[in-house]
């Protein structure tokens, strides 16, 4: 075991678990935060209430993974022979260990996940049995929670396993679990948009590459996926998905039912889903434009037509950043590069420019720039997978690796059942003191 990812873990685990104590036994009673009226009504928005040393959300630099902004962590995991994009299992060993894996340590995550890529029979009888008319995210969410019978979590647990442990059948568990999920993304993809034709997974490849070889897509998308994987693995703890993750995991429920319960939260349009609805969006321009592109005015009538209907400009806003999304950046760079000429990266771009002005003179998001989600499915649809309701599937198998960082270590430090108090209106009044 000396030598591997687990082992470096079990290090890391040891070490912080002081920190943690420490504060809990002298410092318990020191004040984090004050909340008021408007954050118990609006969402909990701000409200410091969550631990996590995996990542930080800045809202004017955006995302940091252990420290790292998203160009360096890029820049630093090793990559695979020829590709632009490093390893993703080598960013599962970062975010559970806070350090970059050199080529040997990375090549023996990539080996772990090779040796638990089969999925079970009974997993694809399950998605084999949803209509067609069925949306992707029910199918993987429902995929993901069959496997439960194979937690070793839960086996260990009947059998007394102590506290102090919980993390380490979690941590298998969570291997078991990343392994799978790009052959069953893709095996629901070819399900539902190709007829059923099923291209075997590769034990010699790379996630990245094996889940481009599922879905019969040639180079660049091995890297497009490794891309894709990387930036939406994690956004710190508050989001819907990473938390949902959280709170059914602190009541000590599997991996499994765990990443299912956040893959529900994903697939909602005002979080994950709104990079299937910035497509939607798009094409419902392009087809009002006969797909010409739209002049500048034309594009800021469609934006203001939009939201004099009440509804929201999709993959503009967010609820923690203030500046335009930096994995929205990347994937811009990303397009720049190898798609310059695509129609609806120009779409997109045109977007870009005239979004956040007209969402600054409407007075009322408070953030006006672009989120991930603004770009992701242009690169998606560029390569060839147009079918948009697939896209947040894609979102998911990024967010599960970030998740599963957070929940061993969550299951690590001991964090407890999480159960926030709630009061009632009629409470608030008399504490607002508007009423007796
Ligand atoms: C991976 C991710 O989850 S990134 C986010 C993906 N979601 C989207 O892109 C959907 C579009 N964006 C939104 O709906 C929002 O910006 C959210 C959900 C992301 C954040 O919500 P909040 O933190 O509540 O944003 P904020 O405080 O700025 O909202 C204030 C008002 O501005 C509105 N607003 C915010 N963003 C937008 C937008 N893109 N278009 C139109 N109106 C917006 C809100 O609906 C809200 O209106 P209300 O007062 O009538 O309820
Ligand atoms: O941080 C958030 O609330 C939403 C988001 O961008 C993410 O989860 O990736």
């Amino acid at each position: 075991m000396r030598g591997t990812l687990k082992y470096k873990l079990s290090k890391k685990i040891k070490e912080h678990r002081p920190r943690t104590k420490r504060l809990l036994k002298e410092f318990g009673d020191v004040q984090v935060d004050s909340v008021t009226v408007s954050q118990v009504l609006g969402g909990m928005r701000g409200i410091k209430s969550l631990v996590t040393d995996i990542s930080y959300l800045d809202p004017e630099e955006g995302i940091r993974y252990r420290g790292f902004t998203l160009q360096e962590v890029i820049d630093h995991l090793p990559k695979p022979k020829g590709a632009e994009m490093p390893f993703v299992e080598g960013l599962f060993y970062l975010l559970l260990t806070g350090d970059f894996p050199n080529e040997e340590e990375v090549m023996q995550v990539v080996e772990q996940f090779n040796k638990r890529r089969i999925v079970p029979r009974y997993v694809y009888d399950v998605i084999d049995s949803f209509p067609t008319s069925s949306h992707p995210m029910a199918i993987f969410s429902t995929a993901i929670l069959t496997l439960n019978r194979e937690s070793e979590f839960n086996r260990e647990y009947q059998a007394g396993l102590k506290k102090k442990d919980y993390w380490e059948p979690t941590y298998e568990d969570a291997l078991n679990l990343l392994a799978k999920l790009p052959e069953i993304a893709a095996y629901i993809y070819n399900k539902l948009y190709r007829k059923g034709e099923k291209i075997q997974s590769n034990p010699n490849l790379d996630m990245g590459a094996d889940f481009a070889n599922m879905m019969g897509i040639d180079k660049p998308y091995d890297d497009v996926s490794r891309l894709h994987f990387i930036i939406h693995s994690d956004h710190e703890s508050g989001n819907v998905s990473a938390h949902t993750g959280h709170l059914v995991a602190s009541s000590l429920s599997d991996i499994y039912l765990s990443i299912s319960a956040m893959i529900n939260g994903l697939a909602g349009p005002l979080h994950g889903l709104a990079n299937q609805e910035v497509l939607r969006w798009l094409q419902a321009v392009m087809e009002k434009m006969d797909n010409k592109l739209p002049t500048e005015e034309e594009m800021q009538k469609f934006v203001w037509d939009t939201l004099n209907s009440g509804q929201v400009i999709p993959g503009f806003g967010h609820a923690v950043l203030r500046k335009t999304d930096p994995r929205y950046m990347l994937q811009r760079e990303f397009s720049k590069k190898h798609l310059p000429d695509d129609p609806i990266f120009k779409y997109a771009d045109l977007l870009y420019k005239v979004v956040p002005p007209i969402l600054q003179e409407h007075g009322k998001a408070k953030n006006p720039w672009p989120n991930v989600d603004a770009q992701s499915g242009v690169i998606q649809w560029h390569y060839g997978v147009t079918e948009y309701d697939f896209y947040t599937v894609l979102f998911g198998i990024g967010r599960a690796i970030g998740i599963c960082a957070n929940i061993i270590w969550d299951r690590a430090l001991g964090y407890p059942l999480e159960r926030p108090k709630s009061v009632t209106t009629d409470m608030l009044e008399k504490m607002v003191g508007i009423k007796d």
